[in-house]
């Protein structure tokens, strides 16, 4: 038997580490590592097909963007000079969920602007980023790989109603997207133009999270260099066994086609919103259906699980794999402990468990290091599923059903009843999944209500639970939901909030656009098949969750 790389340690369930050393002389056999680094498309299916050979500029944009980060740092600096105390970046997806972890891990740095990132339609989301920022002094940070996600461009216009004067934008987008002309029409200080070759969800170490990060005086040449030395380990090299990435994929491949296909990530502060940014990248990658020519139809998924509250090994299903990001140094957290010690129960019990560590002393180096690892990895995966990890074909349908919502202002699906919501929770057990999705102002006393609603579910049903903001998670979760394994359980829980916050140039505003999104991607779910129930939160959004959690309780 081979062994795990060293820079993680693993135990996996008895017959996994066989399936992935032969998965291992496999991918040496096909030359998967070289071909990959050759951008060989044909490692995900037949030469040619679309989203493929065009979406692997992330291998070395690392490598290619370090000398430009004496350029990023002046602009930042540029930016400080003219009196900016605030950047906000409005994206969704690939677009914001990189800046996103930047933001929360590195915190405010002294002297640079507040980064706020705004990804959602929510009318008090867009009120809580107007109530901190003053016009005058804020730089809006426009991050749209197309150029044309209707959130996005929605935020656009409102802040820009709000701000005429184009010095205060700033575009991240592909050339010669509508953004760059919508940028040029209207004088922005400055459009970059990412590789094109790159797709959202690895853009991470392209523009789309280097100027944000730069803004906000993250440590963006330590992200590139860490990058960098990932992605020099996974180039092609002799001992397998030392491929770190490789090893990862297989791994994760494997334990997913072996049932174990609920990635649970266990991750130690300052790195908890890494989470946020691998579950996009996992999901949207993964949760595919292959038409294939004999077998007919094959959905696959490796379903992500960030910031699930802990639980007791019982808890847990044997359709899970654990991943810890564990910190190796400085004074651990009590939350750090207990990650630690439930790891080492998890694989005691026999579960699959995977730890790799990063240090607060190299912050900077080992998330950019995470990053490609994740990446290089996910992209192994998709080798191993059969599926091309770099499309996302059934986000367009929730998009279209959005739009037909829109336009003809299709009226809410009634709320679940007690019958309803039980039906759709007792029989969550293993292989499926409850999946929560919150069309509300994000906020950490949201966040705290779900992590109880959360471990009501899973503590009485064993079912692994997700947590989604709409329409966030659309960018991200969303394919695999309806593209994936059909294990999904859907709860959907939308939040009224202000009616009037305007989207400049359209008929409708933000609350009419994210009741659209909550309508569309419900018929979406449904129409596929899938147990799907709405709950509409009252007033106070974190009361009304609370509420649900004893009712849930008392129903299962
Ligand atoms: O950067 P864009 O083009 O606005 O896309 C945002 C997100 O929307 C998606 O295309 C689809 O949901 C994601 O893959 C992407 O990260």
């Amino acid at each position: 038997m081979t062994a795990v790389p060293e820079t993680l340690t693993a135990h996996l369930p008895d017959g996994v580490a066989e399936a992935v050393d032969a998965r291992l002389l496999v991918a040496a056999e096909d030359d998967i590592v070289a071909r990959i680094w050759r951008r060989d498309d044909t490692v995900w299916g037949p030469a040619g097909q679309p989203e493929v050979a065009d979406r692997l500029g992330w291998l070395d944009i690392a490598d290619r963007l370090l000398p430009e980060a004496d350029d990023l740092i002046a602009f930042a600096d540029e930016v400080r000079d003219a009196g900016i105390l605030d950047v906000v970046l409005l994206g969704m997806g690939g677009s914001s969920l990189a800046p996103e972890v930047l933001r929360r891990t590195f915190g405010f740095q002294a002297g640079y602007p507040h980064l706020h990132v705004l990804d959602s339609t929510d009318a008090q989301a867009v009120l809580d980023v107007e109530a901190v920022t003053d016009p005058d002094t804020t730089l809006y940070v426009v991050a749209t790989k197309s150029g044309g996600t209707i959130e996005t461009l929605s935020a656009f216009a409102h802040f820009h109603a709000l701000q005429p004067d184009g010095t205060h934008f700033v575009a991240i987008t592909d050339p010669g997207s509508k953004l760059v002309d919508l940028a040029t029409e209207h004088g922005f200080r400055r459009t970059f133009l990412n590789d094109p070759d790159i797709g959202g969800r690895y853009s991470a170490l392209s523009y789309f999270g280097l100027v944000p990060g730069a803004l906000m005086g993250a440590n963006i040449r330590g992200l590139l260099q860490g990058a960098g030395i990932a992605a020099a380990a996974a180039r092609p090299i002799d001992t397998r066994v030392e491929h770190a990435a490789l090893w990862l994929g297989a791994a994760l491949g494997e334990l997913s086609a072996r049932g174990r296909d609920k990635l649970t990530f266990l991750i130690d502060e300052p790195l908890q919103s890494f989470g946020l940014w691998v579950e996009q990248l996992v999901a949207e990658s993964t949760g595919k259906t292959n038409e294939h020519p004999e077998h007919g139809e094959n959905a696959v998924g490796i379903l992500p699980v960030a910031d699930e509250p802990l639980g007791a090994v019982a808890g847990y299903g044997q359709d899970r794999v654990f991943v810890h990001l564990e910190r190796s140094d400085g004074e651990p957290s009590e939350g750090d402990l207990a990650r630690a010690a439930l790891m080492t129960e998890l694989a005691a019990a026999g579960h699959a468990t995977i730890t790799t560590r990063f240090s607060p002393a190299s912050l900077a180096e080992d998330l950019g290091g995470l990053f490609f690892t994740a990446e290089f990895a996910t992209a192994v995966a998709g080798w191993v599923l059969g599926i091309n990890p770099f499309d996302q074909p059934n986000v367009q349908e929730a998009k279209d059903n959005t739009a037909k919502a829109l336009e003809a202002r299709t009226p809410a699906q009634p709320d679940a009843h007690d019958h309803e919501l039980q039906e759709l929770l007792a029989a969550a057990g293993p292989p499926s999944y409850v999946a929560i999705m919150a069309y509300v102002a994000p906020s950490e006393q949201f966040d705290a209500a779900i992590a109880e609603l959360r471990a009501a579910i899973r503590d009485a049903t064993q079912a692994t639970t997700t947590f989604g903001y709409g329409p966030r998670f659309l960018h991200s979760t969303g394919q695999l939901h309806k593209g994936g394994p059909k294990h999904g359980r859907f709860l959907q829980l939308v939040h009224g909030a202000a009616a009037g916050v305007e989207i400049p140039g359209q008929d409708y505003d933000f609350e009419t656009l994210k009741a659209a999104q909550a309508i569309g991607d419900l018929e979406t779910l449904r129409h596929h098949g899938l147990p799907a129930e709405r709950v509409t939160l009252g007033e106070d959004p974190v009361a009304a969750v609370k509420h649900l959690t004893t009712r849930v309780q008392g129903l299962l």
